[in-house]
């Protein structure tokens, strides 16, 4: 018997904290869910708002992730002999199946990662932009003629690259999905996708979302699993290009086993991104904007701009406004509409954010507001892992909260003087992800990002990222793209086709 689309069913068209259990198999591929061959390595996967178990995520192992690519490879060969058009029009429905669900797909993922429903219902419309963006490249897809003597003449071919792989972090569950999956299926590709093992309930929705829109059996498949299951996929012969979302450590690894198969590779890894705002800025802006840079997702995103420097003069007004507006923020249940913040992602991880607070105190930072565990009064909430939002003063360049990301709700403020010490400031990391000026100086602006060693750079706002941009790092944050016409780049390669029109002129 078919099975039901998960969105299709009643719990997961009611989401409310508390009491999504999840049951149905997780991994995807020959357009079916398929069950796990062998449970024994199993793990719990919680509910951050609560810390009651949500299902088990129970890996692939090297067969289940064999059958993964060979599905995959399958669907490559037909779907790379659609034309762009053909490929576009199924994108599009997809699309628009995304943005008709939205509100389960969000809920779903708040339910899984701990995010406000308030931002998971925006990170569910970038994703259906995302898929509508790349199908509307698709169509545009092209080679170059060249005129060469004699009425030869050469041509160049785009083409696909065969089956990719997708892992993802867990702060975005299906957007990072979408991300990786637009570009590639615009361009002939086939993905194999392995979500976080912290959350992998959404990743299979995408698939069937794509099934239903009219992809071929195979396009797009989920293979559950931790660091295992990612080497197998990183490994496999069959596989022609690697994207991560992850830590740097991973990131190497990633590319280390890449290397071995000369398969090429995006890594969108971490970050400690500068924010500098300067005292000619429009403050109230700069306010904003900080609170975005840290804010957004629990504090749980690569690109946050977590070293916010202020020049000296504006610092007293810009503290006193910051702390005010982080006291504001509602914590709570997330999928509450008027709740701003909501749960970290697991236990381990609120204890090592707890964790670099307190070294920070030690090192002699001062905590203007928050950073502690946080109960709601709601009893059902009350196993949460919810941290305060927090605003450390008193930070200087060498203290550990201001060189290592934290990925949590916590803003390192650190003052500076002059244009030049802070921009030798802002670089001396090996971290390049993103950076952001604020100042109403136009020459100053150009200026300073100019000289910002990121590959995401904000004059004005921050932690913007419309699907229309490339997004992605410098240095050590990674390399390659998502988002964007260039990322076509990086899940495409050329062909260069040289047409003799004359005779061939022997040297033998
Ligand atoms: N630049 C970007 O776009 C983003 C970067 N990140 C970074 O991700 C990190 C947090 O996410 P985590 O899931 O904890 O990172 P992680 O690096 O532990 O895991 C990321 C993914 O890689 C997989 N993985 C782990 N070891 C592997 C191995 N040896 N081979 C293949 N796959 C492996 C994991 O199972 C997971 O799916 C942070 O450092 C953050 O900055 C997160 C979101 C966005
Ligand atoms: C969702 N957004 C745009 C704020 C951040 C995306 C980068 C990431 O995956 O952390």
């Amino acid at each position: 018997m078919a099975q039901q689309p998960l969105l299709s069913l009643p719990e997961f068209q009611s989401v409310s904290t508390g009491t999504l259990v999840v049951k149905e198999p997780l991994n995807f591929w020959a357009g079916a869910r398929v069950k796990p061959s062998n449970t024994k390595n199993s793990e719990p996967v919680y509910e951050p708002a609560t810390g009651r178990v949500l299902c088990d995520m129970i890996p692939c192992g090297e067969e289940e992730v064999d059958q993964a690519i060979k599905s995959a490879h399958s669907a490559y060969l037909k779907w790379s002999q659609l034309s762009g058009m053909e490929r576009s029009r199924i994108m599009l429905e997809a699309a628009r199946i995304i943005r008709e669900r939205r509100d389960a797909i969000a809920k779903t993922d708040v339910a899984n990662n701990g995010t406000s429903i308030t931002e998971a219902k925006v990170d569910i419309d970038l994703a259906w932009k995302c898929i509508e963006y790349y199908a509307g490249i698709a169509p545009t897809l092209s080679g170059q003629h060249i005129q060469l003597p004699g009425g030869s003449f050469a041509y160049t071919r785009r083409e696909p690259l065969g089956v990719c792989v997708g892992i993802g972090a867990w702060n975005y569950p299906f957007q990072i999905a979408a991300w990786k999956s637009a570009p590639a299926i615009a361009c002939g590709n086939a993905m194999v996708f392995k979500p976080s093992p912290m959350t992998p309930v959404t990743a299979v929705m995408l698939a069937e979302i794509y099934k239903e829109a009219g992809v071929p059996d195979g396009l797009f498949n989920v293979v559950q699993g931790g660091p295992e299951t990612g080497s197998l996929l990183c490994h496999h012969p069959m596989v022609a290009k690697v994207s991560l979302t992850g830590g740097v450590p991973t990131g190497k690894k990633v590319l280390e086993m890449a290397a071995k198969g000369v398969k090429q590779v995006t890594l969108e890894l971490g970050g400690k991104s500068p924010l500098i705002i300067f005292n000619d800025c429009e403050l109230e802006n700069a306010i904003k904007g900080a609170l975005m840079a840290n804010f957004l997702t629990k504090g749980e995103v690569c690109c946050n701009g977590t070293r916010v420097f202020v020049q000296r003069e504006i610092m007293p007004k810009f503290l006193e406004e910051v702390v005010k507006r982080t006291k504001a923020i509602s914590v709570g249940d997330p999928l509450c509409e008027g709740t701003r913040m909501g749960a970290l992602i697991s236990k381990p991880h609120m204890e090592k954010v707890l964790g670099f607070i307190k070294q920070a105190k030690e090192q002699g930072a001062k905590v203007l507001c928050g950073g502690e565990q946080f109960v709601p009064n709601d009893p059902k909430l009350k196993d949460g892992y919810f941290v305060s939002p927090c605003v450390l003063d008193n930070c200087r360049d060498d203290m550990t909260c201001v060189k290592e990301e934290i990925f949590g709700p916590v803003m390192s403020v650190l003052p500076f003087d002059t244009e030049e010490e802070v921009l030798q400031r802002a670089n001396n990391t090996t971290f390049g992800l993103a950076s952001g000026v604020f100042t109403r100086d136009i020459a100053r602006a150009h200026r300073v990002i100019a000289n910002l060693q990121a590959g995401m750079c904000y004059i004005n706002n921050y932690n913007v990222c419309p699907v229309e941009v490339p997004f992605g790092g410098y240095k050590m944050s990674g390399f390659g793209k998502e988002n964007g016409a260039l990322t076509i780049e990086y899940y495409s390669q050329l062909k260069t086709v040289v047409v003799e029109m004359g005779d061939v002129e022997s040297l033998f």
